[in-house]
């Protein structure tokens, strides 16, 4: 190891053992065991077509090895955004439909979804509190509002940018604008730049697909709102008076969010090195932090033409200012400029994965990809344990840094979970990266569609290019059976009750997915053993019940295998 670099294990190590000091609740160990419990009681059904043998393959792990961590520190803060949930509670209470009880964390289990959209492996209700099925279906109808409001556990006052005289229920003074007086240095911001890194992909076009191609987005609340003043004291006068309108009561809580932006630094304090990328929200920037020096990477939102501040990057502010893992990005803080931009400040990563393997010339060796496949799912695992779906996991959301450190980043399309499952929009995740259920309309999905997209990046990080390319929803389904053999009722149940499972599609009654990762190679690609290609096929399983969660995978024998995870590479040197 380099003197003075940071060796992952050990990063994490210290992550681990601060673990206690930090508010902290988990859903470790039932879980898991009933999760495994249900997937022995299906192998029959792996999800996965061919040979006897793929069958067979390699057993999941059952136990936690001994000598595993205890359980990692959840959220730094509990995010404000989940305070909405006191908005929707005023409002069921007076239409009098009864409200989803408070989600426990501490009593996690599998519950099959009604439908085929699979299992969430999340915690249950408290058996006390949960809702008969009926009653729970007429709240979905009746109180379709914003889906952060399914989980009314957190019950959250306050986050790191909040100042103490915010209250979030208090609307007194929650009216006027956020307005920062900066320096004339702010000028410097704001002059164009347009250099890139070559290690960055080149902008992101994949929300493109999950914002504009289909009509059902609305029952996921994907609305972004309107945060102009103006508009503003319209709404709020409006919900004053009645607060019935799901609109009103969303923005009202947007509004008040916004405006504990009050509070923020102003971007003057940071010195503009470079434009880095350009997503679809938002503009990120290396920076450096007047005060202390540090290199930071500000992400700039992108206000919407009509709709002004997006309900994305309230969300991915939400989720990320109150998550701490080594494997998600971290913001520091939120800061601002004269004009109501708004910025996230980020740790800096030098690279993002998708544009590192554009202009890589040697492929990650077998245990680079390990070391890069266990950090992702350790950040996956703590996500999902923390009730949160990314939804768009893909190679251009993961960053590294010179140290082989991996980080998710990206949260705008990330939702909160809970049980009962809740319809959501289907129409999320990268087309590349998305799960048959997903392509397929599945609106009960749960933590399984983030894995699906964990074995597509494991592909492409052996590959060194996308597994499934489709241009249109029904070419990827088609390119995923060509590859993996056409689905049926008897590997998934429930496929055929999915909307778009009776459209025509390719049969291949074959996987051929091991002809596409052969055990040797002749190009110098990796070579992929059975285990590692064990753990592929569990991720790219077709019944999401059945595909493996990321604490499954964390302990599969594949990393303890040959070539260990290398903790400490540089990405770039010697490989290039
Ligand atoms: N902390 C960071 N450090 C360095 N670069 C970053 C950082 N965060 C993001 N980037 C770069 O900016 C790009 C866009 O960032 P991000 O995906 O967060 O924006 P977005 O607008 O939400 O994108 P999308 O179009 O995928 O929704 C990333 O692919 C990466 O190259």
């Amino acid at each position: 190891m380099a003197a003075g670099r940071k060796s992952v294990s050990l990063r994490r190590e210290s992550y681990r053992s601060s673990s206690t000091k930090v508010f902290n609740y988990h859903n470790d160990g039932p879980l898991r065991d009933e999760v495994v419990g249900s997937r022995h009681s299906h192998d029959a059904r792996s999800g996965f077509h061919g040979g006897k043998e793929e069958r067979e393959q390699g057993e999941i792990c059952v136990e936690r090895p001994s000598g595993l961590p205890p359980p990692e520190k959840k959220r730094k803060f509990s995010p404000i955004i989940w305070d909405l949930a006191e908005e929707v509670a005023r409002k069921s209470s007076r239409s009098g439909v009864s409200q989803v009880p408070p989600v426990s964390p501490l009593h996690p289990t599998v519950l099959r979804s009604p439908g085929a959209g699979g299992v969430v492996r999340a915690p249950s209700l408290n058996s006390t509190t949960a809702l008969p099925q009926e009653q729970s279906q007429k709240y979905y109808r009746d109180v379709d509002v914003e889906e952060e409001n399914d989980v009314q556990g957190w019950n959250i006052t306050k986050s790191r940018w909040a100042s103490d005289g915010l209250s979030p229920s208090g609307a007194g003074d929650e009216h006027k604008r956020c307005r920062v007086s900066s320096s004339p240095e702010t000028g410097e911001f704001r002059r164009e730049c347009s250099e890139s890194t070559v290690t960055r992909s080149s902008g992101s076009s994949g929300r493109d697909y999950n914002l504009c191609s289909s009509a059902e987005d609305t029952d996921d609340d994907e609305n972004e709102f309107l945060i102009e003043s103006k508009d503003v004291e319209e709404q709020s006068n409006v919900s004053d008076s009645s607060s019935d309108s799901d609109e009103i009561g969303v923005s009202t809580y947007a509004q008040r969010n916004i405006n504990m932006l009050q509070s923020c630094r102003s971007v003057c304090e940071f010195e503009m090195i470079k434009k880095i990328n350009e997503g679809t929200y938002g503009v990120v920037y290396k920076a450096r932090d007047k005060k202390t020096g540090e290199i930071v990477a500000l992400k700039k939102v992108k206000m919407l033409d009509r709709e002004g501040f997006p309900m994305s990057s309230l969300r991915e502010m939400n989720i990320l200012l109150s998550f701490n893992h080594p494997s998600i990005v971290d913001v520091k803080e939120v800061v601002v400029d004269d004009y109501d931009g708004t910025f996230m400040v980020m740790e800096h990563m030098e690279y993002d994965l998708k544009g590192l393997m554009e202009v890589k010339k040697k492929p990650f060796s077998i245990s680079e990809i390990k070391s890069l496949m266990q950090q992702l799912l350790e950040g996956v695992k703590y996500l999902h344990g923390n009730w949160v779906l990314h939804r768009d996991l893909k190679t251009s959301n993961i960053l590294l840094n010179s140290e082989g450190e991996l980080k998710i980043c990206d949260f705008g399309l990330s939702r909160q979970y809970g049980s009962p499952l809740k319809p959501y929009t289907p129409v999320v995740v990268t087309l590349w990266y998305r799960a048959p259920e997903l392509l397929l309309g599945a609106k009960e999905y749960s933590t399984a569609i983030d894995m699906w997209s964990v074995g597509c990046i494991m592909a492409e990080l052996i590959a060194k290019e996308p597994l499934f390319k489709g241009k249109s929803e029904l070419e990827q389904l088609n390119k995923i059976f060509q590859t993996l053999g056409t689905p049926d009722e008897k590997i998934w149940p429930g496929l055929s009750k999915l909307p778009g499972s009776k459209a025509k599609f390719v049969k291949q009654p074959y996987n051929m997915l091991r002809k596409k990762f052969p055990a040797t190679s002749f190009t110098g690609s990796p070579v992929l053993s059975e285990l590692g290609f064990d753990l592929l096929k569990k991720l790219l399983t077709y019944d999401p019940a059945e595909r493996i969660t990321a604490e499954e995978a964390l302990c599969h024998d594949w990393f303890q295998e040959g070539s260990l995870p290398k903790s400490d590479f540089n990405p770039i040197f010697p490989s290039w």
